[in-house]
């Protein structure tokens, strides 16, 4: 299978993305909106004072009077042209009032309770000056943000200003992460043939950036046994595992696979590093819930590839995420291929160029530790001067 048609399969293979929940605006952060977001109100929602100062009716002088209007209050008036009221940014303006003159700009006469403008650079305060007029940013009604779209912190904002205390989102899909292999260690220095688990740190903020509630990470060790339960008795949506695709002595995923009656979609793919990377559709649980399993090699750069290539586009889809926009740069320099298979290089962006980086062996995260993101290269390398997709590494 083409690099391509392996992350396509990841995509197509979700039907309909998780049912739609709603959450707290805080709970929503990750989640994809699954309607547009729409004004519930015209912002700014009444005519405001952009600047602290004084509301003025007409041209200067005013003569000020009444308690100032603060942000927070109902209303005000200004009865007649030529009169002022001081005013603080944000408040309501008041009716009959034409602008507002900033605090630096008036010249306050405090005996004669007059006001002087004294603008110099912008000329006379002229009418609408400084005042946030009603709808100025959206009306009621109008869509803000298209359906399919992450709840960022800045959406979580906005959504607040425009009247939400809820927003209906899709149910994140559930992700255990469940690394193999009895060589691995979890603290200190590798040792006696033993070397440290990269992944068990490495992964599951990355699979929260592509929309995943990671419920756990653990360790399972190389026996079909084991593996067999804690694939069995995940209560995941999806289930990741990493190493044992390969066919080692204790590589026991296929074996595993095939005793659970999964039907495999991606059994290994044409790109280096990772090509052993698979998915599976497990049998539905009783409830009819479908479950899958991301199988990533174990060599972390090949991990990593697999993230990009099958998990990201899986559950992206199933967590009703837009499709990322694929982005191309220049190669700054050739970036090596490989001759049939698609490779994926860590590259560094600059200034639309991107650059290839030493130490990017499928065992390595030299290189990945300053990457901007992973240069899709077709078979046989890219030219100088020409373009190649770059993936933004999740989170990164
Ligand atoms: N005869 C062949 N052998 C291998 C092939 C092949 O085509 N023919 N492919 C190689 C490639 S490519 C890869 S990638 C690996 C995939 O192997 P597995 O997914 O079965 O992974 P393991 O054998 O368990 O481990 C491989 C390697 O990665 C290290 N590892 C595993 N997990 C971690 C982790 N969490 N953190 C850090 N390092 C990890 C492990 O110690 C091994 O060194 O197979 C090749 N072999
Ligand atoms: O998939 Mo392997 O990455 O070439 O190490």
């Amino acid at each position: 299978m083409t690099w391509e048609q392996a992350r396509q399969t990841a995509r197509d293979c979700v039907g309909q993305p998780l049912p739609v929940v709603t959450r707290s605006l805080a709970d929503a952060l990750g989640h994809a909106l699954a309607e547009p977001l729409t004004a519930l109100t015209d912002l700014p929602p009444f005519d405001t004072s952009a600047m602290d100062g004084w509301a003025v009716a007409g041209p200067g002088p005013w003569q000020v009077g009444g308690a100032a209007v603060l942000a927070g209050e109902r209303s005000a008036r200004l009865s007649d042209y030529g009169t002022a009221v001081p005013i603080a940014t944000g408040a309501r303006l008041p009716t009959g009032a034409t602008a507002v003159l900033r605090r630096e700009h008036g010249e306050f006469d405090a005996e004669g309770g007059t006001l002087h403008d004294r603008s110099t650079g912008p000329g006379p305060v002229a009418p609408g000056r400084d005042i946030r007029p009603r709808g100025q940013e959206c009306h009621a009604g109008e869509v803000l943000i298209p359906a399919a779209s992450t709840v960022t912190p800045a959406v979580q904002g906005l959504a607040a200003a425009a009247g939400y205390d809820r927003l209906a989102v899709h149910r994140r899909p559930i992700v255990e992460l469940l690394v193999l292999g009895d060589e691995l260690l979890e603290s200190g220095l590798p040792r006696h043939g033993r070397v440290r688990d990269a992944l068990g740190p490495m992964l599951p903020p990355w699979l929260r950036s592509c929309g995943a509630d990671v419920i756990g990470s653990r360790r399972v060790a190389d026996d079909l046994g084991l593996l067999r339960e804690a694939v069995h008795n995940s209560p995941a949506d999806v289930v990741v595992t990493t190493g044992s695709t390969a066919a080692g002595p204790v590589d026991f995923l296929h074996a595993t696979l095939e005793e659970a009656g999964a039907r495999l979609l991606v059994d290994s793919v044409a790109v280096r590093p990772g090509h052993p990377m698979l998915l599976a559709e497990l049998p539905p649980t009783p409830d009819g819930r479908t479950r899958r399993l991301v199988g990533l090699p174990g060599n972390p750069l090949a991990a990593v590839a697999g993230t990009v290539t099958l998990a990201a586009p899986l559950l992206r889809r199933l967590g009703g995420h837009a499709d990322a926009e694929p982005c191309r740069m220049r190669a700054a320099a050739p970036l090596p291929g490989h001759p049939r298979d698609t490779r994926l290089l860590p590259v560094q962006c600059t200034d639309h160029e991107v650059a290839s980086l030493p130490f990017d062996g499928p065992a390595m995260l030299r290189g990945l530790a300053f990457a901007d993101g992973l240069a899709v290269v077709p078979p046989g390398g890219v030219p100088a001067g020409a373009t190649a997709e770059v993936m933004r590494v999740p989170g990164m």
